[in-house]
């Protein structure tokens, strides 16, 4: 786990093998401290390189045994005795230095970095701070404000970064260990205390207080109630308040806290989810290793809407040429415009050249005959979506793959007007395409192996999470949405305002609230989809619109507000209050609650107080509940790929891990019972009948969350 290797006559070398980050498991602990041992006490040993196998230096602590009880020898004593020993060690960084990788490089004397290589100290975002001596050790390298943006952000820094930052010595564009083992020769018999960086005091800093008054205030804001940014604050200032020994066990006692807390095992769930989610399978048998996706060198995309021309941009930052094509020649000005203008800002920002070569527009889909694979991302209207794929299949190659953005819509049936169902996908993207990470692979049960990996893999090539979902109404993101949304206007229907049920699912960590996001995104969005779907129409009570329709209990309140003209932001008022149309700060509005105390008394509901218990309870446990009923339709793999939609797509809050997580966590049994109540009370509310996978579970004792796919009964999965 460690290779000890003497060269150069007086150079031990020791190299960290542990595939495939070389991750300081136990072994590589273990490995580093005997061999570090056998240099220092090895007479004929003048200095020592510590590098990494295989292109990485070393990816931190091993992540999966945070779950298990340490073993071992500690990472911290083993830092400690390379800084202390009296030979000089210097890091050779190649590929990664991450957490304790970094922090292990930190306790070296000197550190060579290859040009490629990436650093950072990202324990904050596996809701843990470093707590190797990296809260001690870097201010003192760095200073103060690096140290804080640094650890509290987690964000990865380039070789050229780390050098202006003083973080390494040397970067090099060729052979790393050989630029370690020439620095190593040099420092021989140069005194090493001014390099052990536990010695030394962190840079002076006018005016402490409010630097850290001001990074607490911004991770407060920032981090929405995760405990992690909090702690790393509250570490590094005691790097600049008090003696390296005494900094270091303020170090530890901050980490006890977190290492134990729910939200770092949440966070730590969401690391392996995210990776788990794109070893996709198929009922076939086709799966992520034993299917290859398609080279995609040219795409096209229909339709310049806000969607259209996300996708647009996403593609052209992966280095895919893209043909954009819109029916309308000013449609077509203004989707030109803002795409250039994104990537013009985008590589401003950068330092680099907006890649606007690879960009043509066109008005006719004949442009796009020879593309690879095309994405359509036109209105959302069955009919309209049918016509395209039709028009699609005559003019493109026979081999063009052909996707559709649609949010919600039956992808077979898309399929199925074209000549080529196997390679029909659905590529749902989250707006603004070209930030949010989420892409959402709909296979159809005609939708081949091959088509699916090259969806997934585009999305990957595109800096996306790709999710593989089944082909249901609003398939696994928008299907369960309904339910927390449909929760969110009944609470407002029972005596809660837009800004309560805000507030209660802010503080429970959303980025924003149901009210909010839906003013931001446009409330004719849904009043649309609930009139294409039959749920608003002619035979509807325009003065007394009905509270059940389709044989549930609806709310009418969404739509009342639409033809008021409340569309949200756009129009200046929806839910909440702007100062102008397009304005972006939402203050309540008294009209509203007039509007609500009006409803209320027309329909005779009576108005109650409602706890902010009630409202997460309602909405969430809503949502997770929809997610059981996916899990047993076959529509997502498992519990990760639901909640990596959320997390990724949704606004939820990593440090809870997602829906499904969130409910394990809670307890199966309590999520249950709380289910059971609301439904007792509110019977015409399908959704808040507890699932039958919930029931089982909770049957069964209630299984880790690693386990629940033993659990469904129907294995007939959808993918
Ligand atoms: C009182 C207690 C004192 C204890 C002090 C402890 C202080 C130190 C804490 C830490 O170091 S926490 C860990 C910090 N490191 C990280 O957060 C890095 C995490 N890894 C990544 O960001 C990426 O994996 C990567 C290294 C940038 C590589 O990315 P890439 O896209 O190339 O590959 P991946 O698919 O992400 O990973 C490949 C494979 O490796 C597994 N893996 C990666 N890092 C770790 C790790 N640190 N521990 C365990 N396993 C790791 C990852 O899960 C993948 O596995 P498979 O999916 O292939 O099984």
């Amino acid at each position: 786990m460690a290779q000890y290797a003497r060269t150069k006559g007086s150079i031990a070398l020791i190299t960290l093998t542990n595939p495939p980050v070389n991750a300081l498991s136990s072994a590589v602990r273990k490995g580093i401290t005997e061999t570090v041992s056998r240099a220092l006490n090895d007479t004929q040993v003048k200095a020592v390189v510590l590098c990494g196998e295989n292109g990485q230096f070393c990816g931190g602590a091993d992540i999966k045994e945070f779950a298990k009880p340490m073993s071992g020898p500690a990472l911290v004593p083993m830092i400690h005795a390379i800084e202390a020993g009296e030979k000089p060690v210097v890091a050779a960084i190649e590929g990664i230095a991450l957490g304790g990788g970094l922090e292990l490089a930190l306790g070296c004397h000197y550190r060579v970095a290859h040009a490629k290589a990436r650093m950072g100290l990202p324990e904050v975002t596996l809701g843990l701070l470093p707590a190797a001596g990296g809260t001690q050790r870097l201010p003192r390298l760095t200073g103060i404000p690096t140290a804080l943006e640094l650890i509290t952000t987690g964000r990865h820094i380039t070789a050229q970064e780390a050098l202006k930052l003083g973080i390494v010595d040397k970067v090099t564009d060729g052979n790393v260990v050989d630029a370690a083992m020439e620095m190593a020769l040099s420092v021989i018999g140069r005194p090493l205390s001014p390099r052990r960086l536990s010695t030394l005091s962190t840079p002076p800093l006018a005016n402490l207080d409010g630097v850290f008054e001001a990074a607490m205030a911004q991770v407060k804001r920032r981090s929405r109630g995760a405990m992690a940014p909090v702690a790393c604050v509250k570490a590094v200032r005691a790097a600049a308040e008090l003696p390296y020994s005494q900094g270091m066990k303020r170090e530890l006692e901050l980490m006890g806290t977190l290492m134990s807390s729910g939200q770092a095992k949440a966070l730590q769930y969401c690391f392996f989810a995210q990776r788990a989610v794109g070893k996709w399978s198929l009922p076939n048998g086709a799966q992520w290793n034993n299917s290859r996706p398609r080279d995609i060198r040219t795409a096209g995309v229909i339709g310049l809407g806000t969607m259209g021309r996300g996708i647009v941009v996403s593609l052209v930052k992966a280095g895919i040429s893209v043909v954009a094509v819109e029916m309308e020649e000013k449609q077509l000005d203004l989707g030109r415009k803002e795409v250039t203008g994104i990537l013009e800002r985008d590589a401003k920002r950068r330092g680099v050249t907006a890649p606007l070569h690879l960009i043509s527009f066109a008005l006719s889909l004949q442009s796009l005959r020879g593309v690879d694979l095309v994405i359509e991302a036109v209105f959302e209207d069955m009919e309209l979506k049918k016509r395209v794929f039709a028009d699609l299949s005559r003019v493109c190659n026979q081999n063009t793959m052909l996707c559709t953005n649609t949010s919600g819509l039956d992808v077979d049936q898309i399929a199925s007007v074209t000549d080529r169902p196997p390679l029909v996908v659905g590529m749902h993207f989250f707006a603004p395409a070209h930030v949010m990470k989420l892409l959402e692979v709909v296979c159809g049960p005609r939708s081949s192996a091959e088509a699916v990996a090259t969806a997934m893999s585009l999305g990957k090539r595109m800096g996306k999470v790709s999710v593989a979902v089944g082909n249901c109404p609003g398939f696994v993101g928008n299907r369960m949405l309904k339910s927390y949304m449909d929760e969110s206007v009944f609470l407002l229907e029972e005596g809660a305002s837009p800004e309560q049920v805000d507030q209660a699912l802010e503080e429970f960590g959303f980025a924003l609230g149901i009210f909010k996001v839906g003013d931001l995104s446009g409330l004719d969005v849904g009043w649309r989809v609930r009139k294409s779907s039959g749920l608003i129409g002619p035979d509807v009570n325009p003065t007394f619109p009905s509270r059940v329709r389709q044989g549930r209990r609806y709310c009418p309140l969404p739509d009342l507000l639409c033809e008021q003209g409340r569309w949200g932001q756009k129009t200046g008022r929806g839910w909440y209050l702007y100062d102008s149309a397009g304005g972006r700060v939402a203050r309540p509005d008294p009209e509203i609650q007039r509007f609500l105390q009006d409803y209320r008394l027309r329909y005779g509901i009576p108005s109650r107080r409602i706890s902010e218990q009630e409202v997460v309870e309602r909405c969430v446990f809503a949502l997770a509940n929809e997610g059981f009923q996916v899990l047993e339709d076959g529509m997502a793999a498992g519990p990760e790929d639901i909640d990596m939609v959320y997390v990724f797509g949704y606004g939820w809050p990593r440090h809870r891990g997602g829906p499904m997580f969130h409910a394990a966590q809670v307890g199966l049994p309590r999520v249950l019972q709380r289910l059971e109540f609301y439904y007792r009370e509110n019977p015409d509310i399908p959704h808040l009948q507890p699932s039958a996978l919930l029931r089982r579970l909770v049957g069964a004792g209630s299984p880790p969350i690693q386990q629940w796919k033993q659990y469904i009964r129907s294995t007939h999965s959808q993918l």
